[in-house]
């Protein structure tokens, strides 16, 4: 019996709109949600089987995607946002009574830093870019949630659906991450030996 990978994903891929504008994330409480508006679509989404990132009860996976901090804004009771772990290089500002990630920010010196990380199933609006693959899949053994010899299982699901698994993010992220580290260690060849 397949398992539920994620409430956006499992009934297979809803294609994004190209000219979609962006929406409002809320938060999961009853009264007072906390609200976050994005001003444009989002960028590299992705299923993550990280031990970090949040995902609905229930869900191997979350679902979270990338957009310019700068089109992010707190716009009703940002009083409930806390900062997970400080410490971490995505700092998770969640709801402290529901526990929902609203946004992470990163504030380190970064590949990925300007970049929001955000979850757009917390929106009622359509058009949010569709997840492109499936990132840190071995972390679901790491965490406990799968037995070793179901992964094999996982990554057949993932594949049905059309999404690529990688044990980190996608080559391209994985690049960026790299010439980012090159660039300041000083190791970065102007052009390539190849
Ligand atoms: N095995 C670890 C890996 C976690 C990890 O490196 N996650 C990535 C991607 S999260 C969104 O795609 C990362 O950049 N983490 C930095 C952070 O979380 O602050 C695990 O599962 O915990
Ligand atoms: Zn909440
Ligand atoms: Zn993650």
């Amino acid at each position: 019996m397949p398992v539920s990978l994620h409430p956006l994903i499992d009934g297979g891929l809803q294609k994004g709109s190209s000219n979609f504008s962006g929406g409002t994330l809320k938060c999961h409480c009853k009264s007072n949600p906390v609200e976050v508006k994005l001003d444009g679509n989002v960028l590299h989404n992705h299923a993550c089987g990280c031990s970090k990132c949040w995902r609905p009860e229930g869900s191997l996976f979350s679902v979270i995607a990338v957009i310019p901090r700068d089109q992010v804004s707190v716009t009703a009771n940002g009083n409930k946002l806390k900062v997970i772990d400080a410490s971490a290089p995505i700092q998770r500002n969640a709801c402290s009574e529901c526990g929902v990630h609203l946004f992470g920010r990163i504030e380190q010196d970064h590949a990925f830093k300007g970049l929001d990380f955000v979850h757009v199933e917390l929106s009622e609006q359509k058009g949010w870019q569709e997840p492109q693959f499936a990132a840190f899949v071995s972390s679901i053994i790491e965490q406990g949630l799968v037995a070793p010899d179901d992964a094999p299982k996982v990554r057949e699901q993932l594949k049905g659906i059309g999404l690529e698994s990688y044990d980190a993010l996608s080559p391209p992220l994985m690049d960026a991450i790299a010439t980012f580290a090159a660039k300041k260690s000083g190791k970065l060849q102007e052009k390539s030996k190849l």
